[in-house]
Parts: structure tokens; sequence; C-alpha cells
């Protein structure tokens, strides 16, 4: 069984008179830096001019050019994009970086393959939260936490998983629970579940059916609270309860459905073709593609991206959200797309 560190295993004190800089202000940026401030931690943002250096600045940041960040930092946490972060690291960050300092990512992707390769003198950890950023803030203000992933890459200091588990509970992932793992296997795992499952599986599982539904004539909003509201629903109870919490709640009906139906959807073919995906992962073959796709300027991602933004669903799925009362009588703030 994983070790899992808590709350008690990890000490803010490590991070006293330290200085974090959180280099980028998106989804686990802001997330992160807001939640270190509210831990007591001294954050600074490192940022280009735009709409997040504005923001960081109107939740009361000291934001400043990625390198003056860098150096007034004793923490640099990187939280730029994966296809950015090679450029800016060696153009804007390697260069001031201090002896005995730290380096940190929330994936492992460059340094797994290969793409940053920081100086001896410094240590290299991994703090990954396992949720997207947006939840990664509201869990904390709600007093709980995103669980997340530890690993040190380099040690040269003795004090890399002091430090990285003060880390971690300043951004709340001690009050869930923090596992022990290496960038690799971060990497290679997060690669997988994000393109086999959480994103890409489940978003082409959910359209197929919307689309059987709507083809078969049925109305598309019924189609979409069947396809994708209530799956939200369903999956909050396997969160609570894994998939034995969820079968105890919902009907028999549905239960006996799911164990004689649910196999010919998600048959051995599909298991293959995971299989494929994830030596693609293990062999980099999707790494270089994913790099080579940036280099050449996005093309193909922004071609895809705008197709799927067209796709009937989201039109269904953006009048529904206007027009529903939400579960709690309130419309939470969404993330703005
Ligand atoms: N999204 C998530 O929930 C998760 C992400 N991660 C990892 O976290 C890291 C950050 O991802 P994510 O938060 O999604 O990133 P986002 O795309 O949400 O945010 C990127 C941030 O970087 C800034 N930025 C982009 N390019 C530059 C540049 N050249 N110089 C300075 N700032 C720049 C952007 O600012 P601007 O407004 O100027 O574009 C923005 O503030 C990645 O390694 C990712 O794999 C890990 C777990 C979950
Ligand atoms: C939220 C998360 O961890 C993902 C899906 O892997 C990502 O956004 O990179």
């Amino acid at each position: 069984m994983a070790k899992m560190y808590y709350e008690k295993d990890a000490d803010l004190k490590a991070l006293e008179g330290k200085t974090v800089a959180v280099i980028g202000y998106g989804s686990q940026g802001h997330a992160q830096a807001l939640n270190l401030r509210d831990s007591g931690v001294d954050v600074v943002v490192g940022l280009r001019p735009g709409k997040s250096w504005e923001q960081a600045e109107r939740d009361g940041f000291a934001v400043y050019p990625v390198d003056e960040a860098v150096k007034r930092a004793d923490v640099v946490q990187i939280l730029l994009p994966d296809e950015v972060q090679t450029k800016v690291y060696k153009e804007q960050i390697a260069p001031h970086l201090k002896p005995g300092s730290a380096l940190f990512f929330s994936h492992g992707f460059n340094i797994h393959f290969g793409q940053i390769v920081p100086d001896q003198s410094v240590d290299v950890v991994l703090i990954a939260p396992k949720g997207p950023g947006h939840l990664v803030r509201r869990v904390y203000t709600e007093g709980f936490g995103v669980p997340a992933l530890i690993a040190v890459h380099q040690d040269a200091t003795g004090e890399a998983m002091r430090i990285g588990l003060a880390y971690a509970k300043g951004i709340g992932a001690t009050r869930a629970g923090v596992i022990e793992t290496t960038f690799k296997e971060e990497t290679e795992t997060d690669l997988f579940g994000e393109q086999a499952v959480l994103c890409g599986g489940v978003t082409q599982l959910i359209k197929a059916g919307f689309e059987t539904l709507t083809e078969a004539g049925y109305q598309p909003e019924i189609a979409y609270f069947e396809c994708l509201h209530e799956l939200k629903l369903i999956v909050d109870l396997m969160y609570e309860g894994g998939l034995s919490g969820m079968r105890y709640s919902v009907s028999d009906t549905a239960e006996y459905g799911d164990y004689v139906s649910g196999k010919r959807v998600i048959d051995e073919g599909v298991r293959e073709r995971m299989k494929q995906l994830l030596k693609e992962v293990q062999d980099g073959s999707f790494a270089k593609r994913w790099i080579g796709e940036n280099e050449r300027g996005r093309q193909e991602f922004n071609r895809m991206r705008e197709e799927e933004k067209n796709h009937p669903i989201e039109q269904v799925g953006s009048k529904l959200r206007e027009m529903m009362v939400w579960v709690d009588g309130k419309k939470k703030e969404t993330v703005k797309s």
C-alpha cells in the first residue's frame, strides 16, 4: 500500500523566511498562489504582461516578469503550460536560480522527457494535485483539500522532501493526503489517465451516448441530462463510496444494466487500445507528437478545439445551464472558458 502523508507529517516552518515564486497564474497557478498565501506563505508571481498579470494584481499579489520573480525566490514553482516551460526555463528561469533553491513542478512532463535538465545545485520536487486547479482553490476555501502526489528528482540540500511536504500543506493537499511517487510514474499515469479516461475517453463516451439518443429522435435536452449532467452526480457517489457506493444508491435496474451492458460498450477492444495509448506515453511518442505540434504552431490542436466547441452538446448544455436552478439553489461560480 502506498505511503500517505497528512497534515501531521508536514511543517509549514520549512517555508518560513522563504519566498515562493509561482510562475504562471492560470488554472493551477492562481489556485496554488492563493492557497499558499492563505496558509501564510510569502508568495510572488512571475508572469508576462497580459490577462493573468492583471488578475494576479487584482488578487493582491506582487507580480514581476519571470526572471525578476525567480531572483527573489527560494522556491520556484513552474505552473506554465507544459509546452512553453522549456523555452521560459532556459531563457528566464535557469540563469537566475539560486544554488540551494528549489524548483517545483505540478506535472513531471519536462523533467521526465529530458526537456528541462536543472543544475545539480537545486532541489527538484514534484507536487502534483490530482484535480483541476479551479477545484484545488474551491475545495481549499471550503476547508478541505485536493490530494496530490509528491516526488523528489534532485535533493541537493537534503531538505527537498521537507520543503515539498510543507508546500503540499500550503496548498491544502495534506488535508486530503499526499502519496509519494516518481516523476516517471506521475507523468506516465497522468498522461494516460487524461487521454484514456478523464478527458479523452469520457468525453467521447458522453458524445457517443448523446448522439445515439438525439439521432434516435429523443430531445437533445433529455440526452444532455442523461449523458452529461447526471454523470457528475453519479461520479460524486463513486468519489464518496467507490463503485459499490454508486451501485448502492442507483436502482437495481440500473445496476443490472451496468453489469450486463457496460462490458458491451467498453469491451476487450477498448482495453487493447488503452494499452497501445500507454505504450505511446511510455515510449515518448505522444510527448514527441505534442512538442512537435507546438513547434508547428498548433494548427491541428486549434482545429480540433474549434470542432469540439461547435458540437451540438455544447450548445444544448450552455442553454440548459442558464435555465437550471442549481442543486444548492444558487449558481456556482463557473470556470470561465
Ligand atoms: N490544469 C490543471 O488543473 C492541472 C495542471 N497541471 C500542470 O500545471 C502546470 C500549469 O498548467 P495550467 O495551470 O493548466 O496552465 P494554464 O494554461 O491554465 O495557465 C498558464 C499560465 O502561464 C502563463 N503563461 C503562458 N505562457 C507564458 C510565458 N511565455 N511567460 C509567462 N507566463 C506565461 C499564462 O499567462 P497568460 O495569461 O499570459 O497566457 C497563465 O497564467 C502544467 O505543468 C500542467 O501540466 C497539473 C495538474 C492539473
Ligand atoms: C486535472 C489534471 O490533473 C489533468 C487533467 O491531468 C490536467 O489538467 O493536466
